[in-house]
Order: structure tokens, then C-alpha cells, then sequence
């Protein structure tokens, strides 16, 4: 058996807002070939992990190690990521964030074919400045569009397009960026049902390779049976499980979704069983 590769790992990371702690997490890793999902009630920190994953913690003070990719970007880094690393280590990382990371000015298209400039070299390269792609990229963001059904929104700029249109925008971009790792916070929040399910099978597609994970925040716990292998139960800024996606029982998830505040962490202690979508949908809070 092969050895697993780390694409993130987390030691004795402490997100605090002055005197709040936000998240505490003693050790996390995060393997190549793994889907996982973060799950947990409002206010948990699963948006606070995922975007110190990113290295965009925002307003807070951040302790610990943060590895992603193998770079340190955590505050134990014994130097700063330059911008040639930092702009590097993006091309890597695939984001379907809450904020979106569009360019509001571009069209939707535009919005794709940039997924993919860490790709083009030489002319091609050139030529992306002035907004020129290569026949075959162009051809790929098409499929890529159409694959969510946004071929008739193609050239409308992002800033003028809905909610989940933009949403999908974003996860066409995964697609001709083809990142190692993919962090998604609740990358369905604004999708209609149908439109959910493309958006799964997109998200899982961009992150299929060997050598990608894909970590997701998931409310919709229906979903993820689609999105995960491994679920991390997060409550009160505390890991409280992290169990393979089909041993998360329906008494793990309720009580995930009632721990009392203050609750401190602990090992799994939940019987394992195999959730069906079903029983998913009876523990959602
Ligand atoms: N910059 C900040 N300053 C102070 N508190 C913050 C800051 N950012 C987040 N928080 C707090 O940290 C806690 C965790 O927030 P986070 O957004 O990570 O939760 P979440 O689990 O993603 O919640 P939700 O499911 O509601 O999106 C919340 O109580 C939030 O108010």
C-alpha cells in the first residue's frame, strides 16, 4: 500500500478573536484521495477552519502549524510565503468560498478561463492579459459552463449574475484550474435541487484525480453521502468526531447539533452505523 500523501496538516492550531477562542484544533491531516466534510451546528468554526486552510483567517489571531500543499502558512512559518509562493500555492488550491472570488467586471467565461491561467505559458500566457485563451481552454470552459447549465450566461459579467448562477461560475472554474485541493464552504447554499446535484457531482469531479482531496463545509446533511468519505463533527470551535462518512451515525450528528456550550472536545465515541440519506435527513438540526 502506498504511503498516504498529507495535503494539510494541522497542529495545535488556536483561531482567537481578543479574548474568544474561535477554534481549537490539536491535529488534523487531511490526505491526497480524501473527501471530506465539515459539519456542525452555526457558529461551530467551520467557515474560521476553512479559511485559515486557505491562509485567509481574516481579522483574528491565528497559533499553531497550518502545512497546505506542504508549505507552511500558518504563523509557525520560519519565513513568510512570498508572492511568487503565495500566487503558487492559489494556482493549487481550488476555492468555492462564501465571498466567491470572482471578478465582478468579467463575463462568467472569463470568470473560468482564469481558473486556468497558472496553466498557460509563453504566448498563451501573454496573450491571457489581454483576455486572448487558447482555442482548446475556451473549449473547455464551454463544457465546463454548459456541465452546470450556464451556456446561455456565458458573457454576462459576474456582478450582474444571481447568487447560485455566480455559485456554479465558481465551480466551473475548478474544472480548467484542476487544483489539488479543493475547499468549498457550503458550495450549495444558493442552488436549487437539481441544480445541487450537478453542483456535487462537479465539486467531486474536481477533485477525482490522484493526488486531490476535496474538503467541504456541509449543512445540508443529505449531502453527504455525495461529497465525503470522512466527516469532521465540529461544535463549540472543537473537533468532537472525525469518523469515515460511513460510520457517522444518526446519534453523532444530533448530538453534534446540541452540544452545550463550553462542550470540550473528545474522541469518537458513536456506535458506527451506515447512514442512508434518509436517516441523514431525520438528524438534520
Ligand atoms: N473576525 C471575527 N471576529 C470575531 N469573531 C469571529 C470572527 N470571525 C468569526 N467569528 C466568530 O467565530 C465563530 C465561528 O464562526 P464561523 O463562521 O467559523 O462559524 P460556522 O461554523 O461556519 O457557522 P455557520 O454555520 O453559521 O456559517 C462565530 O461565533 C463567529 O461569530
Amino acid at each position: 500500500m502506498q504511503a498516504p500523501v498529507p495535503l494539510v496538516q494541522v497542529q495545535a492550531l488556536a483561531v482567537t478573536a481578543g479574548p474568544r477562542t474561535l477554534l481549537q484544533v490539536p491535529a488534523l491531516q487531511i490526505n491526497a484521495g480524501e473527501r471530506v466534510a465539515i459539519v456542525g451546528p452555526n457558529g461551530a468554526g467551520k467557515s474560521t477552519l476553512l479559511r485559515v486552510l486557505a491562509g485567509l483567517a481574516g481579522p483574528v489571531h491565528v497559533a499553531g502549524q497550518v502545512r497546505v500543499l506542504a508549505r507552511e502558512i500558518g504563523p509557525a512559518a520560519t519565513a513568510p510565503l512570498t508572492r511568487a509562493q503565495w500566487r503558487t500555492l492559489r494556482s493549487e488550491v481550488g476555492l468555492v468560498m462564501q465571498g466567491l472570488h470572482l471578478v465582478p467586471r468579467l463575463s462568467a467565461r472569463e470568470n473560468v478561463l482564469i481558473g486556468a491561467l497558472a496553466r498557460l505559458q509563453g504566448r498563451a500566457a501573454l496573450l491571457s492579459w489581454a483576455r486572448v485563451f487558447p482555442k482548446a481552454l475556451q473549449a473547455e470552459a464551454d463544457t465546463a459552463l454548459a456541465v452546470l447549465g450556464l451556456q446561455d450566461l456565458a458573457h454576462v459579467r459576474a456582478e450582474r449574475l444571481s447568487g447560485g448562477e455566480r455559485q456554479k461560475v465558481s465551480l466551473a472554474r475548478l474544472r480548467l484550474q484542476r487544483p489539488r485541493l479543493v475547499l468549498a464552504d457550503e458550495p450549495t447554499s444558493a442552488l436549487d435541487p437539481s441544480a445541487t446535484q450537478q453542483a456535487c457531482a462537479a465539486l467531486c469531479a474536481a477533485a477525482a484525480g490522484p493526488g486531490q482531496a476535496l474538503v467541504t463545509v456541509v449543512h445540508d446533511l443529505q449531502l453527504l453521502p455525495a461529497l465525503a468519505t470522512r466527516v469532521l463533527g465540529l461544535a463549540q470551535g472543537r473537533l468532537q468526531w472525525d469518523l469515515p462518512a460511513a460510520a457517522v451515525s444518526e446519534a453523532a450528528l444530533q448530538a453534534l447539533y446540541t452540544t452545550p456550550a463550553g462542550a470540550a472536545a473528545g474522541p469518537a465515541t458513536h456506535s458506527p452505523v451506515h447512514p442512508t440519506p434518509h436517516t441523514l435527513a431525520h438528524a438534520q438540526p
